[in-house]
């Protein structure tokens, strides 16, 4: 019961904010651009204390590249939205499954806040709509946000990288950034009705450069990047011995 008061909470606080933002975002910036992004942000900054997580940054200095550039994360729940808006830098929007722009107010305020969405049963044309996106997000000079497994995993480890994300990077030639946000499994999992107050560790981890690289490096670039976030989701959520790296 308690569990699906504070979800229900957390749902009917998305949908109340969101249609509350989105007249303001119309007002003050007129439509469907990033800078919406600001506006949600501060919203959303403050749902954390209605819950009693802690958000713990490391690293936000490795976002500051010159340009554009393409970030990773790993997603685990719809609680992820929160964690986003705590590290977000300006100008950066995100990839989303296109049935988001269908859910109600929180449609809308993703819609307005200028998400690229995606139809993730349909490979060519989600491939499509991204290489679109390389094109635009030199010119535009935006990041992109991109969940490279593709969907929610609550497991504790990640799920194998899908490569639209490193297909991105590599066509437009920007940086990718990793971020990866420890494990919920101390303090959510809806399997077993949990949802306690928390911590959170975030780490973004230094830029990879693709300068240079072509499609055939892409799987490499993949691997790499997903080494790297599996050690540090495991360093980060206290199970070092199951990652490689020590530090
Ligand atoms: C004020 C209050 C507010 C409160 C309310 C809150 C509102 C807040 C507002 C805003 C927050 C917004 C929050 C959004 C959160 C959203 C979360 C989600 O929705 S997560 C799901 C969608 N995301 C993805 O799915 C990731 C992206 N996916 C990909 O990149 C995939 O790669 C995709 C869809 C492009 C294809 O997926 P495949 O399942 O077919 O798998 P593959 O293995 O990657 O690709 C198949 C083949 O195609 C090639 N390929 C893929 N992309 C390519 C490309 N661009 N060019 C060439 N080849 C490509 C690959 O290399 C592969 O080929 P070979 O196996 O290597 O031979
Ligand atoms: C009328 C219906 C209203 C629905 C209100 C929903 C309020 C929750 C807002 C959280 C937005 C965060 C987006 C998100 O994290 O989506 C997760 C999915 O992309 C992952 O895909 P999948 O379903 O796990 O495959």
């Amino acid at each position: 019961v308690n569990f699906a008061l504070r979800i229900g909470f957390y749902y009917v606080l998305c949908i109340v904010c969101s249609g509350l933002t989105a007249p303001v975002c119309l007002l003050v910036n007129g439509g469907r651009t990033v800078k919406n992004m600001r506006i949600i942000k501060t919203v959303v900054k403050s749902f954390k204390y209605f819950f009693g997580l802690r958000f713990e940054v490391k690293g936000l200095e490795n976002f500051e590249v010159e340009g554009p550039a393409i970030i990773v994360s790993n997603h685990q729940s719809i609680l992820d939205m929160m964690g986003l808006m705590e590290v977000l830098p300006d100008g950066c929007v995100q990839v989303g499954k296109k049935e988001l722009m269908y859910a109600g107010t929180v449609g809308l305020i993703t819609y307005l806040g200028g998400v690229i969405f995606i139809n993730r049963k349909s490979t060519t044309s989600a491939k499509m709509v991204m290489a679109e996106v390389a094109k635009t997000m030199i010119a535009d000079n935006v990041k992109v946000w991109v969940y490279p497994e593709g969907t929610r995993n609550c497991t504790g480890d990640l799920l194998p990288f899908k490569k639209g994300a490193f297909h991105l990077a590599v066509q437009a030639q920007v940086p990718v950034i990793p971020v990866v946000y420890s494990s919920f499994t101390t303090f959510y999992n809806p399997k077993k009705n949990l949802f306690t107050s928390g911590k959170i560790k975030v780490e973004v981890l230094p830029p990879i450069e693709t300068k240079g690289l072509t499609s055939d490096n892409v799987s490499d670039l993949t691997d790499r990047c997903y080494n790297i976030m599996r050690e540090t989701l495991f360093r980060l959520s206290g199970r070092p011995g199951e990652g490689k790296d020590s530090s």
